[in-house]
């Protein structure tokens, strides 16, 4: 035990552990960080914190095959373990290959075989969580996780719900009384560190996979590296791997009447946006000739195109609607969107035009307008029934976040970065609060560019706040 507290002020000298102001990966504000990745700069603490999590495992009887460590922070310690006690490695990449064998998991795989995940910090528990899903995908089974510290977070309880056991070293409270007790910090700094620990306690309900605080639980992942997972349907491959190339995630909303003005915007914004977002029914001389012609801009500026449709009738009549009449839209869109309260034959029935034509659907999971009935238990089954239909719906329109499963898109409508409404119910956020602090994928806007006197400049600046904060959420600390 006297090894523990000689460790927390070890890491406390080199520091490993910090007090003041970090912005965490969910966007939440923290009193204290950990950083254990310095750690390889002192080899005999690296050693020590190796055997603390070897002996962990010991003691508690885990039986293993092999040990991953959640990388980056635990890569050197998996290493050290791994060498020092024989015991074969697997390593997780961050991103998938775009190149040779595309593999997530690097090392010899026995399909049946248990793997340890052992890592530097444990907070929601959302890392262990997504590296045992990618193991378990290659067939190795995940029973056992070592942890140095819990930040007491909910981590461990979130974990259980998942089936995975988690053993800690070192507990935040106890961190906070070695700490104090040996005047390194004051009071103050740990009531503070205390308050914000209560606050932020993860609490998953069981199956609830989009709550708020679920949503925080996340490791972050690039969308080319969410392109490449297997379970990754390929409309949404297409559109994540072109947001990517072109640094993109901004959905243009071209909610204009008359045909030419909405191609003269698609040939102007198109090289800066991802997604051409039409009304089709709000043209007064749509035809066929202009679906063409959209196509071509399409084509030619590598934009996909969504009809905002909002399907919502019996299986039946929305493959009708979808396949003919005057718009035939499932020729030219390749996004539709539908609500989910007709039930899954919605979905079938559009699946049944769309998937053979590589087309996708949008679950309208939530809605931007004020007083919108689109929440809770509903948004819940809505999730359910993309996950149902994951071979045609590839994700949501949403204010937020609500799936975990980085396979799905969320897109969200009432983006601005001035006003905070439209006196017609339209509620917006701006491009920084959806993509930074609410997680969602792409933000979508219509009368923020389309009210500017310059739309070009008015759309570079929507696509690069939205990039700006996507790349800030990719780089963000991930506790
Ligand atoms: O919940 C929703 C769903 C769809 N929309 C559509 O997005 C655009 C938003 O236009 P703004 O001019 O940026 O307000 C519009 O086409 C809506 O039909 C939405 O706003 N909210």
């Amino acid at each position: 035990m006297e090894n523990v507290d000689d460790l927390i002020i070890k890491l406390y000298e080199i520091q490993a552990v910090k007090f003041g102001t970090f912005k965490l990966k969910s966007g939440i504000t923290s009193p204290i960080y950990f950083d254990l990745r310095i750690i390889v700069s002192y080899p005999l603490l690296m050693n020590q914190v190796s055997s603390l999590l070897f002996q962990c495992a010991e003691t508690a009887g885990l039986k293993f095959n092999n040990v991953c460590g959640v990388p980056y922070a635990a890569l050197p310690l998996a290493t050290v373990i791994c060498s020092k006690h024989d015991i074969p490695m697997v390593i997780l990449r961050k991103e998938a290959k775009d190149y040779g064998t595309k593999r997530l998991v690097e090392g010899t795989i026995t399909p049946g075989d248990t793997c340890l995940i052992i890592d530097d910090v444990v907070s929601s528990g959302s890392s262990v969580m997504e590296t045992a899903e990618i193991l378990q995908k290659e067939g190795l089974k995940v029973v056992d996780a070592v942890m140095l510290i819990d930040r007491e977070q909910g981590g461990r309880a979130h974990l259980a719900k998942e089936g995975v056991r988690l053993q800690s070293i070192i507990s935040l409270s106890r961190v906070l009384d070695v700490l104090q007790a040996t005047k390194r910090i004051d009071a103050d700094v740990v009531q503070s560190v205390r308050t914000f620990i209560q606050e932020n306690t993860i609490v998953t309900p069981p199956g609830l996979n989009g709550s708020p605080t679920a949503k925080k639980a996340q490791m972050e992942m690039s969308y080319r590296a969410r392109a490449e997972l297997p379970e990754t349907s390929p409309p949404a491959s297409r559109l994540l791997r072109l947001m990517e190339e072109k640094k993109s995630n901004l959905c243009f909303s071209a909610d204009v009447t008359e045909s030419a003005e909405l191609l003269q915007l698609a040939e102007e914004l198109g090289p800066l946006i991802c997604v051409l977002k039409t009304h089709v029914d709000i043209l007064q001389d749509f035809s066929q000739s202009v679906a063409d012609k959209l196509s071509q801009l399409a084509l030619k500026h590598r934009f996909l195109i969504f009809e905002d449709r909002k399907f919502a009738d019996i299986g039946n009549t929305v493959k009708l609607q979808y396949e003919g009449g005057l718009y035939r839209i499932s020729s030219w869109s390749h996004i539709i969107n539908a609500h989910a309260v007709p039930g899954p034959g919605v979905v079938q029935g559009l699946s049944a035009v769309g998937r053979p034509l590589d087309r996708g659907c949008l679950l309208i999971a939530q809605m931007s307008s004020a007083g919108s009935l689109a929440k809770g238990d509903y948004t819940e089954s809505v999730v359910k029934m993309a996950e149902e239909y994951s071979d045609f719906v590839f994700g949501f329109i949403c204010g937020e976040k609500v799936s975990s499963k980085p396979q799905f898109v969320h897109m969200t409508p009432g983006v601005q970065m001035h006003l905070r409404g439209d006196g017609l119910g339209q509620q917006y956020s701006t491009p920084s609060e959806v993509i930074g602090k609410k997680g969602s994928d792409v933000i979508i806007v219509g009368r923020g560019i389309l009210a500017a006197s310059d739309r070009v400049k008015a759309a570079e600046d929507y696509r690069k706040a939205a990039w700006e904060a996507y790349l800030s959420r990719l780089s963000s600390p991930s506790q």
